[in-house]
């Protein structure tokens, strides 16, 4: 056993190595061209680092300054390994939108803040196949299996929010319930039944991603010779991904089976992600093993993005009960046309608009699109910034812009449908939920614009709806909305009990 001291000395002397490999990094890789353009915080290498330490908690603050003065061009903040630059005008997020992968990477930036090469080993980042079904198989059946993930949707709730009838209130800790929720009704579409159902798979898959996330910032702090002995020695993401393998390895052998005896097709054969992997994999990838690892990112993709969403709109509802009214309309009037189907969720507009809203101003992350320069890169403005600096956007302060949305602070839940009808843009539309642009970044932009956002919005949509029609919602007495908490990019909702009864008629 080492001893207390012995310890003590060996975490000092890490502590010591990765400021001195992340001074050293900084100051070597000055660049004349970053120098030009105006900073938020301190430009001196050295002092940078406090800017980047207050990044940490101040971000909204620091993201609208450099905003404010720099709109339309270009200001940059320190993080602790390099530069972000951060394009603050329609023209130079355009030349962003349209820069190549191998000139302004997506993956690297992901690399870098997860370093997956030390908790996912196993991950070919260049690889896109679930992202190709997400974007055909998945989103080309959203109103096939609308039934499935709405009678999910259903059995979920009623199982996690069990109603005892009458006017008596149910108290629900409404993050882990929804991440649960919504955990089950998407692995019902990913796996089917009763995997979905299973509690330790949603745990698994729910947990999966707090952990590549944890593991990967703790390794990304460590100098590059002492990672791999530091994932050996904290990492569980091996274990994780073993037991997704045992937990579908029946399910997935058997389809095999079914696919060595009968061909492509059988009777009954399932229309999910797993078939669809089992199908699209090639060589190696075309395993339990392959299919289990693409399970875990997908749902690492999908859990938490839905359910932050998804759990902002309910607080802003809580907070503006008027809307609730309006919403049961709309929701009693399109079932009434249309019953519970996608073309039904279709025609929800103002449940669309109030989601949409609710991204705009509470969005989870204030940088939703992040890209790394692999060589140096030159905006349409003459500037240009070196490989090896962080690209992005000031997602934040772009949604709360007062000239891009009149009375930007204040939550205006119809905001979206309004425009939609003053502009008679009813059906597919630029204020959609799933739209994207430069104005409303919630999916990020450009190619690598969300592939899951049809099948999220259809499903938060679903969700909202059918609280909306069939329960009473409440914080509890003398609560409200809970303070997000704000660490660097990420804005996440707080946590809170959220009341819920029987809708009474
Ligand atoms: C409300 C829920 C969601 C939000 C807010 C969200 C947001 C985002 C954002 C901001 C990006 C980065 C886009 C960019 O860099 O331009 C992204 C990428 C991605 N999302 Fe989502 N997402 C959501 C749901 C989902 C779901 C349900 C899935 C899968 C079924 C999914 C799969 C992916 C994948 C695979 C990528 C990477 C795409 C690529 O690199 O080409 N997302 N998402």
């Amino acid at each position: 056993m080492p001893s207390d001291d012995f310890t003590l000395k060996v975490s000092f002397l890490m502590g010591f190595l990765v400021l001195l490999s992340l001074f050293l990094s900084r100051y070597f890789r000055r660049d004349p061209m970053l120098d030009a353009i105006p900073t938020v915080g301190f430009s001196d290498p050295i002092l940078s680092y406090l800017s980047a330490v207050q990044f940490n908690f101040d971000g909204v603050r620091m993201l609208k300054d450099g905003y404010e003065k720099t709109r339309p061009g270009l200001f940059k903040i320190a993080k602790f390994r390099r530069w972000m630059v951060l394009a603050a005008g329609s023209e130079l997020i355009e030349d962003v939108r349209k820069a190549p992968d191998d000139v302004l990477s997506t993956a690297e930036p992901t690399i870098e803040f997860l370093k997956p090469e030390y908790t996912l080993d196993f991950l070919n980042m260049s690889d896109s196949l679930q992202t190709d079904i997400i974007r055909s198989k998945l989103t080309w059946n959203i109103a096939v299996t609308f039934k499935e993930v709405r009678e999910e949707l259903i059995m979920a709730m009623d199982d996690f929010i069990p109603m005892s009838g009458g006017e008596s209130w149910v108290k629900v800790p409404i993050q882990e319930t929804l991440e649960r929720v919504i955990c089950r009704a998407t692995n019902r579409i990913l796996v089917g039944v009763p995997l979905c159902r299973d509690y330790d798979y949603q745990t698994l898959n729910s947990t999966f991603a707090d952990n590549v996330v944890k593991f990967g910032m703790i390794i990304s702090l460590f100098p590059k010779s002492l990672k791999p002995i530091v994932s050996r020695m904290i990492s569980n993401i091996p274990s994780q991904i073993q037991k997704e393998i045992e937990f579908i390895r029946p399910m997935v052998e058997e389809r095999f089976a079914k696919m060595k005896e009968y061909g492509d097709d059988w009777d009954d054969k399932p229309n999910d992600m797993v078939m669809w992997l089992m199908s699209e994999a090639k060589g190696a990838e075309r395993s339990v093993e392959g299919v289990a690892r693409r399970l875990l990112l997908i749902n690492f993709a999908s859990i938490h993005s839905m359910s932050l969403t998804f759990t902002q709109a309910l607080y802003r509802l809580l907070a503006n009960p008027e809307y609730i009214e309006p919403l049961r309309q709309e929701v009693d009037a399109v079932i009434t046309e249309e019953g519970w189907t996608k073309a039904g969720i279709d025609k929800m507009h103002k449940i669309d608009s109030f989601i949409r809203e609710a991204q705009r101003v509470d969005n989870f992350t204030l940088l939703p699109f992040n890209r790394l320069a692999l060589r140096p890169f030159t905006f349409s403005n003459g500037v240009t910034v070196p490989a090896g600096t962080l690209v992005s956007f000031p997602a934040s302060a772009i949604h709360t812009d007062e000239r891009i949305y009149p009375n930007a602070d204040k939550f205006d839940g119809f905001r979206f449908a309004k425009l939609r009808e003053s502009e008679r843009d009813t059906m597919i539309s630029r204020h959609q939920a799933v739209s994207t642009s430069s104005e409303h970044l919630a999916f990020g932009l450009g190619r690598h614009t969300c592939p899951g956002r049809f099948f999220a919005v259809n499903e938060v949509k679903a969700l909202f709806a059918h609280i909306v029609a069939t329960y009473d919602v409440k914080f509890e007495e003398g609560k409200a909305v809970p303070r997000p908490l704000c660490i660097a990019a990420l804005r996440l909702p707080g946590k809170a009990n959220v009341l819920f009864r029987a809708r009474q008629k």
